[in-house]
Parts: C-alpha cells; structure tokens; sequence
C-alpha cells in the first residue's frame, strides 16, 4: 500500500489542475477502491485482532465481553471511524494537516497522534520480534516446545518446566527469559537480534515499498484469513473444543456491571480500528472526494469485528481442548484420593461411583455426593471444565501459549507453526506500515525542511524506532510491553479521540461536517451520526476517561509477573519508577495538545495586541489567498461561513480547504518569516 501512494505522489505531475480547486487535482487517489479497502484492512486488522483481543475476551467474561464490544463499536467505534474517514477525505491531509485546518490551534491534536503511534509502533515492533523468534523455532523437530527439557546429564525434566508446562515454559524461559518482577536490566540476546530483524523489514518496506504491486497486497491479506480458517477447522476437531467455544458465548452478563471491563472493551475498539493514530485519516486522505466513505466505515469494521471473532473462535477451540485435559487429569487425581481413603476406611464404600466418571459425570456427582458427606473435609475437589478455562492462561503470552500448544496436537506440526508465525508476521508488517506512515507522513508534511531527505529521516526513524526499542527485549521486557500495552495504548488514544470529536462536532460544527458529507456521498447521512458525534460519543468517551482516572487513582497499577520457583504467575505492583514511568507516558502522549493551542492562543493575542497599536509589519498569512484565487462558493460544501466559527478560524478553514500541502507548509513559512 506504501508503494501505491508513493506512486501516486510521482505520477500527480501529469495531473492538470483544471477548475478553481487546484487542492482537488493535485491530490493523489488511490488505483482503485479495493486496494483503498485492502490498505485500510491492512492497518486496522492487526496482531491486536489475534493476540490481544482473544485474551480480554477470556480476561473479562467470554460471551458478555463480546457483546459489549459490538455494542460500543456500534455506539462509539463506527460513528467514530466514519468521523475519521470524512474528515481525511474531505479536508485530504495527513492528521496534523487535518486538525490545523480546523484551527491552527487544534493542531496539537495531530501531534499527539504521532506519539501515540510512535508509543504502539514501539512495542509493536517487539511481538513481530516475538514471532520472528517462533518462526525459526518452527524449523526443529519436534517442535521445542512440544516436551520439557531435561537437566543436564539427566533424565529429569527441568522443575520450572514440569510444575508449568513446555510451552509456558518456553515462552517465559525460552523466549523471554523473563526476571521475576520488573527490575533488572539484563538483555535478552537472542530477542535483540530479532527486534533488530523485525526493524530490518520495517525498514525496508518503508523505504522500498511493496515492489511487486497489487497482488502482494491480494496475498497478504488474504493469507491470514486462509490461515485462521485451517487452524478454526483443525481446533474444531480437537476433544474439547465445542466446550471452549461453548463457555466463549456463554455471557457472563455480572461483568456489565464492572466499569473497568466496559473500559476493556472501548479501548480495545480505539486500538482495533485504529481510531486516534492519524494513520486511517493519511489513507482516506487519497481518496477520491466522491467516495462513499460511510460504507467504507461499515465495511472496515466489520471485517476487523469477524477477524476478531474469528481468531477467537480459534483460542477458545483451543483453550477448551486444553481445559478438557486440564479436567481429566483433575478427575483422576480425585478418583485416585477417593479410593484411597476408601481403603484406609476414612470414607464409605458406597460413594465410590460404578466405573469411571467422564469429565460432564463428575461434577454432578460430586455435588450429589458432598451434600451427603463433606468431601472438601478429606481435599476432594470439584473439577470443571468452566474452572479450568480459567486457570493460567492469560495476558499477553495467552496467544502465544495457546497456539504453541495447539499446534503440537497436528501432524505435520512445524509446517503449521511455520505457517502460524508467518501470518502474525504478515498481519503485524502491514500494521507497522500504516503506524510508521501515521508517524513519517504528517512530520514530513509539516515540517518541509526534512521531505527533501526523505529515506534518511525514515531510516533515522526506525534506527530510533530500535533503539528506544531495547528496553522492551531486556529480560524484563514483556513487563514493558505490558505496561505500554495497558497505558500508552488506552487512556491517550481517549484523550486523542475526545479531542478530535470536539473538533469536528463542536469546533467545526456537527451541521456543517454533516452538509460536507452530503456533498462527499451525494446524499446526507444518517441524522443518527449527529447526535452521536455531538452527544453520545463524547459523553461516552468522557465516561471512559473517568472510569480510567479513577481506577488508577484508586487502585494501584499492578502487572501479571512470571515467578520461576513457583513456576506460577503472580500479580505485582509497580514499583515508584514504573509508576513514574507509566504517567509519563500518559502525559506525554496528552501533552502537545495543550501545548500547541497555548501557543496559538499566545501568538494571536500578541497579534491582536501588536494590530491595535497600528503595527503594520504583520501580514495575517494573507499569501495564502494569493496562491489560491477565488473560491468557488456555491458548489463549496460548508465551508461558507454559517456562523459556527470566529472569523479568522472560518478564514482559515476556507484557505486551508483549497490548498495542497505544499501550499499550506509554503503559507507557514511565509507567515512565520513575515512574524519573525
Ligand atoms: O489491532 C491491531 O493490531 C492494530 C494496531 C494498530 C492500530 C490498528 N489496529
Ligand atoms: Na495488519
């Protein structure tokens, strides 16, 4: 998709700019819609639709989570993401090109886009690293993690190993080589060289582009699919599986009532579909003005929720296969305790049921049986499938963990393996384009001093990109992942958001974006998407950023940690550094959204101040109007001035509508020289 619009930002030249909106002519489009959708599918269908979604879900109440998340999809998401798409393709500039246009004063909020991209590309980049690091592990046989290592010179598996299982062994030793707790600066080598590799390609798809044409993009989007697909009917086949799919949608409504997992699921829309990282709003910037953006809206989230349901469907095929295991051994470990007792006499012949208890058997019978006699007395348990589920799989290595093990259970397994690596490295690449281009785009639109040294900036990018990167393949790096996964990748994606919609519904006015749209699709959008851009959406996220507030206020930030004596996973708070850490990443990430608007609001005051005391060295930017001639204002959709904006902002606005890039950033500099 990078080479698609590369290609199209060479071949404007033989473009003439006909009619009075030369912005309109100059601006490349996209070959044709279905490569629009493939790159705009390529972005938002990510790692986060197998890796972070399915463990929330199994997080926060199977069934009910999934029910919540298409509800505030539906609420929140898709009003939203049509929001972001309307506004690129009307206004056709990058994230901060579209906010400045607004109000220059608003462009902060590009800004803040950048970094959070750059915070999620950040670690983003580390579980692409993870999957390098699986996919050559997929070329031994058997896999390595099918059996626990042995101590050496003996016959005894390592003790963390046989406590847990090999493939969490794997993950937290293995790969990770994971501390006890968060402190601790040792590097992990192997995973060094990996993340090295991992920025390698990124870098290389930057700089080169996706060479051989469309039909790199066809295949890779339609792998992950075919992937997912074989790995949905191979898990449907495992004993167990249709209890695990069976618990997934069966919703625990009780969790509607917890705002934290309400606060799960909104985050997880905004990072789905990947509202506030500027990188949807660069792609619909291409587009045709004529393109239905709305159905684009649709049609992106709906593939990017069945992504979601579908790698879903496949972990809890595969976590219920494990439950069923996990139950059996369960099952015989009671029955073996309960004969036992009976032979020593502790307990009566008669409870011992005739024959052996299936896995659906034992439950009912054990409650029968205990309101009888107390078997807890005699450390008899209960043992259900639901239980199991539950126990020890959860958190970032939940992916990685279930599916390891998933795939040991096929023939052929490192074929399977290797094909399950190269899907997540697929679906993760393609993400890390649109992030990378979220974060290099608006900085080279803005700043037109580095476009000139394009390739190096981006290769400066990625070499930065690695080496702030580091911290995350230090032993203790999961913690870090974690810890960017929970905080930079939630609260200042709402912070974003909540700005952009104020933006757009109250600054830019709702009415006005809605008469733009008209213009854009022929006919005016549902009356819905007003009030939820002007009412619903905002209060909803409001309540979202509370929610969130509150919890860190009141709760203290913990992390789940690896405990390598217990072999066992523990919940840790973070110590004061961390904490530290973890607000700084929040407020950075906030940070210039205030900062550019004081520093708007400072300059016109001076401004106005310096144009009342008679001070005629100032232009107010008017070359702008210069370059552009005209306006054509009766075809123009909205932006004559209705009364929803002070003058010089609606002055702006209409300036900024009708001019390319390159204009406005040429506008800047006039105006900041005519300044200085
Ligand atoms: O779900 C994902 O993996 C991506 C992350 C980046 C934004 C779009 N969605
Ligand atoms: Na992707």
């Amino acid at each position: 998709m990078e080479k698609s619009i590369n290609d199209l930002e060479g071949s404007t030249a033989g473009v003439s700019n006909v009619g009075l909106l030369p912005a309109e002519s100059t601006r490349p489009t996209w070959g044709s819609k279905v490569q629009y959708i493939l790159a705009q599918v390529g972005f938002s269908v990510g790692l986060g639709n197998v890796w972070r979604f399915p463990y929330l879900c199994h997080q926060n109440g199977g069934g009910a989570f999934l029910l919540l998340y298409l509800l505030l999809l539906l609420i929140i998401g898709i009003p939203l993401f049509f929001l972001e798409l309307a506004a690129g393709q009307s206004i056709r500039q990058g994230s901060i090109g579209v906010w400045k246009h607004i109000s220059p004063r608003l462009a902060g909020i590009g800004f803040a886009s950048c970094v959070v991209c750059s915070f999620v590309a950040l670690y983003y980049n580390v579980i692409i690293g993870w999957s390098l690091f699986y996919m050559f592990n997929s070329f031994h046989y058997p896999l390595p993690w099918e059996n626990c290592p042995t101590l050496m010179n003996q016959t005894q598996e390592v003790p963390e190993c046989a406590m847990s299982k090999p493939t969490t062994y794997f993950w937290y030793r293995t790969a990770l080589n994971i501390t006890n707790a968060i402190e601790g600066s040792d590097m992990n080598w192997p995973m060094v060289g990996c993340l090295v590799l991992a920025w390698f390609l990124v870098c290389g798809g930057m700089i080169k582009g996706i060479k051989s044409s469309g039909k790199v993009m066809y295949f890779s989007s339609v792998f992950p699919y075919v992937v997912l697909l074989c790995f949905l009917i191979r898990g449907l086949l495992l004993e167990g599986a249709a209890d695990g799919i069976r618990i997934m949608f069966t919703p625990k409504l009780e969790i509607w009532g917890n705002v934290q997992v309400w606060r799960q699921a909104a985050t997880q829309v905004f990072f789905a579909l990947g509202l506030g990282f500027g990188s949807v709003i660069a792609y619909s910037s291409y587009n045709d003005r004529y393109n239905n953006c709305h159905f684009d809206a649709i049609l992106v989230s709906f593939i990017n929720f069945m992504t979601s349901i579908l790698a879903t469907l496949v972990v809890f095929a595969v976590l219920g296969f494990r439950a069923n295991v996990l139950t059996e051994t369960c099952v015989q470990t009671n029955m073996d305790k309960i004969f036992h007792l009976i032979h020593n006499g502790s307990l009566q012949q008669d409870i011992m049921p005739i024959g052996n208890l299936t896995n659906a058997e034992y439950s009912p019978w054990y409650k029968d049986t205990n309101s009888k006699v107390n078997l807890q007395q005699f450390g008899i348990e209960d043992c259900r499938v639901e239980v199991e589920m539950n126990k020890g799989v959860e958190g970032t290595g939940l992916a990685f963990i279930a599916f390891t093990e998933a795939m040991t259970h096929f023939p052929a397994s490192p074929f399977w393996s290797l094909l399950f690596f190269l899907m997540l490295l697929n679906l993760g690449l393609s993400t890390m384009f649109g992030n990378m281009q979220g974060i290099i785009t608006p900085l080279l639109d803005n700043f037109s001093c580095l476009r000139k040294k394009k390739t190096t900036f981006t290769v400066l990018c990625c070499i930065t990109g690695l080496l702030i990167g580091l911290i995350f393949v230090q032993r203790a790096g999961n913690y870090y992942v974690s810890m960017f996964d929970d905080y930079s990748a939630t609260l200042p994606l709402i912070i974003v958001v909540i700005f952009e919609n104020i933006a757009i519904a109250w600054v830019y006015g709702a009415e006005r974006f809605m008469e733009d749209i008209r213009g854009m699709l022929g006919h005016r959008p549902w009356k819905i998407y007003k009030y939820m851009w002007q009412y619903i959406t905002i209060l909803g996220m409001i309540g979202l950023l509370l929610a969130s507030l509150i919890r860190m206020c009141i709760e203290k930030p913990t992390y789940r940690a690896w405990n390598e004596e217990e072999a066992n996973e523990e919940m840790l708070e973070y110590p004061p550094w961390a904490l530290a850490m973890l607000v700084c990443l929040i407020v950075i990430a906030a940070l210039p959204i205030p900062i550019v608007f004081l520093k708007h609001t400072i300059q016109d005051w001076i401004q106005k101040k310096s144009k009342s005391y008679g001070d005629c060295g100032y232009s107010q930017g008017n070359t702008v109007d210069d370059i552009t001639g005209p306006i054509e204002g009766s075809t123009d959709h909205g932006f004559t001035g209705n009364g929803y904006l002070p003058v010089e902002m609606e002055d702006f606005a209409e300036r900024g509508k009708l001019l390319t890039n390159e204009d406005i950033d040429e506008a800047d500099v006039d105006t900041e020289n005519a300044n200085g």
